[in-house]
């Protein structure tokens, strides 16, 4: 009986030491006086996201909503206060003049127990910089001319996978641009013909798929931030799944042996990576546009030199090449298959496209050469504007490494504090973007883009931790569209659900259901 009394009581304390916790946690915002939402007792704000009601962006970008009129305001997941940061002004401080305060993403990767989540992504400090300047040469536009035939032959073989698919027969367009994709970063990264358009369900689509999968590891992961790392090797919760860990280091090791036992050159990320580990690159810096992207860059952190070096092993290179792959196939797959949705549903704006690719087509031989591509001025727009509506990285991460004062307030934003801002909020401000829904490319004109505020435009993020492949990331979407519109016109088949909802995940911004169209050849 005592010990049933004992054992009550224990339970009992434990609830209570509980609740008080959270209860004292959730007296953050209040205590620095600074705007926030009224917490639930476990969920913090997080409720919806927690019962995979609500993809996390589209929750952040509720909050940010609730959050009007304040330039910024705190939020909760569970315990963990974050702040979120509303006011384009701020945001430029944050992202870009205050960088030294918020240089990292608050992601703990270990490179000895989890070396694949070794990657500029989640990595910090001097590391990060030296890796970044490192990097900055492979994404150079130099570079995207070497890349551009690897990314027409993806283009190529997508025309005719489409030109394969009956006309009256439904297809859909995530899966189509997921395997373009695949193969797209397949042969640009890792110099592989990895044949996912041919089959759906080759080794490397395979992968793909899985690494967006839910995990609850992962989420894990996402809440329990600062976690030991003899935990993490004890309950096996690596980020990265080790399946696909030791399929991307199997793949790289053997690829980076046999081009250097057989002298094989190739214009992809892993040639220039190879070259990274040889010290063969770093010269090229003198050139003209890798000159100016690498003093962009340091003018940004304020800095004139790196102290570390960090040593290009075959790991920390792997880790790279995955990097490439999980953050470039699902973002740039998703945008396109926005892309031709709201295409379909803005049937003039595609003909305008389709317009404009033969007018620029016909001027140049009919050939897709790199400078025609760039020619098509009214296809960026349409670009742009599928990434304001639909930002597949909805939210940028920071951590606030030393206690930072908010500019024109009192407001300290402690050490280790979490911020961040809602990029699909702010697409989706009125104040920025009227009537917001509708697709509109003309909203990229160049008068229309001086009309808005700076920093209300963020589908890449900004700063010195910036997408560091954005000019990459468009030209891959540009040349998939180009391909895909080039010879065939498209409309929504009668079985695609509408509304449009977003997958209930932590992760990127993409359609839960598949998008099925209907083609025709033009
Ligand atoms: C439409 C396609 C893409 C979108 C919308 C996108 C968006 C983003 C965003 C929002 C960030 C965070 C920026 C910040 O925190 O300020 C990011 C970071 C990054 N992205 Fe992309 N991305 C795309 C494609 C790619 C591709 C194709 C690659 C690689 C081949 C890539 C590699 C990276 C890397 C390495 C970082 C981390 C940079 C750093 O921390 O230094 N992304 N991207």
């Amino acid at each position: 009986m005592d010990l049933c009394i004992s054992f009550l009581l224990l339970i009992l304390s434990l609830f209570l030491y509980l609740y008080w916790s959270f209860k004292k946690a959730h007296m953050f915002f209040e205590n620095l006086n600074v705007p926030y939402l009224k917490p639930n007792l476990i969920f913090g704000n997080m409720t919806d996201v927690m019962l995979l009601r609500k993809s996390l962006a589209e929750v952040y970008r509720d909050i940010y909503n609730k959050l009007e009129p304040h330039r910024f305001g705190g939020v909760f997941t569970m315990k963990k206060p974050t702040f979120l940061i509303r006011d384009p002004e701020l945001i430029r401080d944050i992202l870009i003049k205050d960088f030294a305060f918020f240089s990292d993403r608050g992601i703990t990767s270990d490179r000895t127990n989890e070396p694949m989540s070794y990657h500029l992504f989640n990595m910090k400090g001097d590391e990060w910089k030296n890796l970044r300047i490192k990097l900055t040469s492979t994404f150079t536009s130099g570079k995207m001319k070497m890349m551009f035939p690897l990314l027409t032959r993806c283009g190529e073989k997508l025309s005719q996978v489409i030109d394969k698919i009956p006309e009256n027969e439904s297809f859909d367009v995530k899966d189509l641009f997921a395997r373009y994709t695949t193969d797209a970063i397949g042969t640009c990264a890792f110099g592989l013909e990895t044949n996912s358009l041919d089959n759906p369900n080759s080794e490397f689509r395979i992968m793909g798929k899985k690494i967006f999968e839910f995990r609850y590891k992962s989420l894990i992961r996402t809440l329990w931030t600062n976690i030991p790392s003899s935990l993490v090797k004890l309950l096996n919760l690596t980020i990265v799944d080790t399946k696909i860990e030791k399929f991307f280091m199997n793949i790289v090791d053997t690829t980076v042996k046999y081009r250097e036992q057989n002298n094989i050159t190739r214009s992809d990320f892993l040639d220039l990576l190879i070259a990274l580990k040889n010290n063969t690159i770093l010269q090229k810096f003198h050139d003209g546009a890798e000159q100016d992207d690498l003093q962009k860059f340091l003018h940004q952190i304020g800095d004139k030199f790196v102290k570390s070096d960090v040593e290009m092993t075959n790991d920390l290179l792997a880790a790279q090449a995955f990097l490439f792959f999980a953050a470039g196939f699902e973002t740039s797959s998703t945008t396109l298959g926005y892309a031709l949705l709201e295409l379909c549903l803005n049937p003039t704006i595609q003909d305008e496209v389709r317009r404009e690719i033969h007018q620029v087509l016909t001027s140049n031989d009919n050939q897709l050469t790199y400078d025609a591509v760039k020619k098509m001025k009214y296809t960026d727009m349409v670009i742009a504007e599928t990434l304001r509506k639909y930002p597949p990285a909805a939210m940028l991460f920071r951590r606030c490494c030393e206690n930072y004062k908010i500019p024109q307030t009192k407001v300290i934003i402690p050490a280790n504090t979490s911020v961040i801002v809602s990029i699909y909020g702010i697409h989706m401000d009125e104040k920025y973007y009227t009537n917001s829904e509708q697709f509109r490319p003309e909203r990229f004109t160049e008068q229309e883009i001086a009309k808005r505020p700076n920093y209300t435009y963020l589908p890449f993020g900004e700063g010195p931790r910036v997408c560091i492949a954005e000019r990459f990331a468009k030209m891959k979407v540009k040349i998939g569209l180009i391909y895909a519109l080039k010879d065939f016109s498209y409309q929504v088949s009668p079985e695609m659900k509408f509304p449009l909802e977003f997958e209930k995940n932590f992760g990127l911004l993409t359609p839960r259901d598949s998008i099925r169209l209907l083609r025709q050849k033009v």
